[in-house]
């Protein structure tokens, strides 16, 4: 298990850029990660202004074990290039790039990180959020090491393939897949779309739960009422926590008796499930670290 894995991205909170109160307020929630944004949530003549703030923020050390990101404008429009050069320079842990649609985009972001002198620490987070981006999944996965998060845009899936938002989600399953499985399939964290009513904790309860069920790593959220929520869906509870101390012990047992199989709870456990169990204690150790 690598040390990415580990690393907890249960709870990713975007923030506008341009907003220094919730900027400041970020500095004391109990979030995994932040998405400072300079796109959506940034009126056009606020960008020049909020780029400096974010920068800022990076800058200033004062965020903790919270992972910093950048979300720059998309490939395109007439901030990227600005965008890219002051969040390299900057730094964060990872530059996210909304509507990444092929591995040659990210080619090309790549070289523009590495042109403004990224670290190494700064990793790409790849927004898919369109059509050819689900299909183009996989190759966007494999296009470079620097791509460490896929970040699922469901809003834009939704606006660009006229779906609707409805409970369950039935209409973006396909493509939450599809996306889920190529992150699984290159070692990319894969973290869910956002939900839109911050006045809907049931809902949104029941949508970060699925989320976990599908097999993301986190999810993205719009206001500190979902965080709590999140964390909570996304991190092992007691019971998964003595159940996989549970399979551990029962294994060894068994092996030492010369059996490759055996039940706890009734329930067959092999191999695979030890190498599950293993996993769910070490991030309910990292979680406990911190
Ligand atoms: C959604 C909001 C506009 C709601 O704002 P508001 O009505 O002001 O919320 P509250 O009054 O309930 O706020 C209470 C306090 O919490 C602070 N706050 C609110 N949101 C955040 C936040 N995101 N980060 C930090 N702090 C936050 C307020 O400042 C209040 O603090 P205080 O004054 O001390 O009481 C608002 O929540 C918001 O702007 N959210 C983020 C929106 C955003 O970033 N959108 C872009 C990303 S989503 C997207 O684009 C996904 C993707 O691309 C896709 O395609 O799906
Ligand atoms: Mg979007």
């Amino acid at each position: 298990m690598t040390n990415a894995a580990l690393r907890p991205r249960r709870s990713v909170l975007y923030m506008p850029g341009a907003n220094e109160r919730a900027l400041e307020k970020a500095k004391a929630l109990d979030v995994d990660a932040l998405i400072l944004d300079l796109e959506d949530s940034v009126a056009p003549d606020a960008k020049p202004e909020a780029r400096d703030r974010v920068v800022a923020a990076v800058k200033s050390g004062e965020y903790g074990h919270r992972e910093l990101t950048i979300r720059v404008n998309g490939l395109g429009t007439q901030w990227h290039e600005d965008d890219m050069a002051a969040a390299a320079q900057a730094g964060p842990d990872g530059i996210v790039v909304p509507k990444v649609n092929s591995a040659e985009e990210v080619r090309q972001l790549v070289a523009a990180m590495e042109n403004a002198g990224a670290p190494e620490h700064t990793r790409l987070w790849a927004m898919i959020e369109t059509p050819i981006a689900i299909l183009h999944a996989e190759e966007i996965a494999a296009a470079s090491d620097r791509v460490a998060v896929f970040v699922m845009g469901t809003n834009d899936l939704v606006n660009e393939t006229h779906s609707l938002h409805v409970p369950g989600r039935a209409p973006l399953i396909p493509s939450l897949t599809w996306a889920l499985l190529a992150a699984k399939a290159h070692g990319v964290v894969v973290l869910d779309g956002v939900y839109n009513n911050v006045k809907d904790p049931e809902g949104f309860a029941a949508e970060a739960r699925q989320g976990r069920e599908m097999g993301f790593d986190g999810k993205t959220i719009i206001h500190p009422s979902q965080i709590e929520p999140t964390n909570e869906a996304f991190a092992p509870s007691e019971a998964d926590v003595e159940h996989a101390r549970a399979v551990i012990e029962a294994f060894e047992t068994a092996q030492a008796e010369g059996k490759g199989v055996v039940t706890v709870n009734g329930k067959m456990i092999e191999n695979l499930h030890v190498r599950d169990a293993q996993r769910i204690l070490a991030f309910h150790e990292a979680l406990a670290a911190r």
